[in-house]
């Protein structure tokens, strides 16, 4: 059955990895932008201090991020979806997978990823992001950091979450406290680094930067 064997092959594949931090973000970011370069700058700074990166595979930030990655020497993982137009792999992947159903893709994103990043992006990268939420919540994903990046472009939703979900009961103070927003990538790098420390202690073996 195709839905098994994709299951079978994104858990054999990913299984193998090491430790890696998932990053979402839109795949319309253009190349000349600063979300763009910062999605290079992620991805360069995580595969530096240990960690290889995760992404959709795809243009914009998915780009920007396995970019980063590819050039700094790190794994760059590319989990690509089959879309009803022409879709492949942004250059900078070097281990993809292609998937036929979202399901089973979210369910790799975040399976293996010793963190989450979100950059700037729409409905498919506040989905990706709110699901890692939604499973660290309810335990049922250890809990790992998860950080938006771009402190402005998620104040709306994050002072809405603070103002109406906490405030009629919806979501508890302390669950707010589960996602970090941030404008600065060695912050990123920092919270991934203090919850895997073993992947500092193997970077600084191998002569990595940190
Ligand atoms: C130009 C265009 C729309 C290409 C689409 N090609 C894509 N290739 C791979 N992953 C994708 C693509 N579009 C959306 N996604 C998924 O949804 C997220 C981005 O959605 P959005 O652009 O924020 O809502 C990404 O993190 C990715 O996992």
């Amino acid at each position: 059955m195709r839905i098994q064997s994709e299951f079978v092959e994104g858990f054999g594949t990913l299984a193998e990895l090491g430790p890696a931090v998932s990053v979402f973000g839109s795949a319309r970011t253009r190349p000349d932008s600063p979300h763009y370069r910062a999605g290079v700058e992620v991805g360069r700074r995580l595969a530096e201090a240990g960690f290889g990166v995760i992404t959709g595979g795809g243009p914009g930030a998915m780009e920007a991020v396995n970019r980063g990655a590819a050039e700094a020497g790190g794994v760059s993982v590319g989990l690509g979806i089959e879309l009803p137009y022409e879709s492949n792999f942004n250059e900078y992947v070097n281990l993809g997978i292609y998937f036929r159903y979202f399901f089973v893709r979210k369910v790799m994103f975040l399976k293996y990823a010793s963190g989450v990043v979100a950059l700037p992006g729409g409905v498919g990268t506040m989905d990706e992001l709110f699901e890692a939420v939604t499973l660290v919540q309810t335990g049922k994903l250890t809990a790992v950091p998860i950080v938006m990046y771009g402190v402005d472009f998620w104040a709306g939703v994050r002072n809405w979450m603070g103002a109406t979900m906490v405030s009629e009961g919806y979501v508890r103070p302390e669950d707010l406290e589960l996602v970090h927003a941030t404008d600065d990538v060695e912050e990123i790098v920092e919270l991934m680094c203090a919850a895997h420390p073993s992947v500092v202690a193997a970077s600084r073996g191998a002569g990595g930067s940190r």
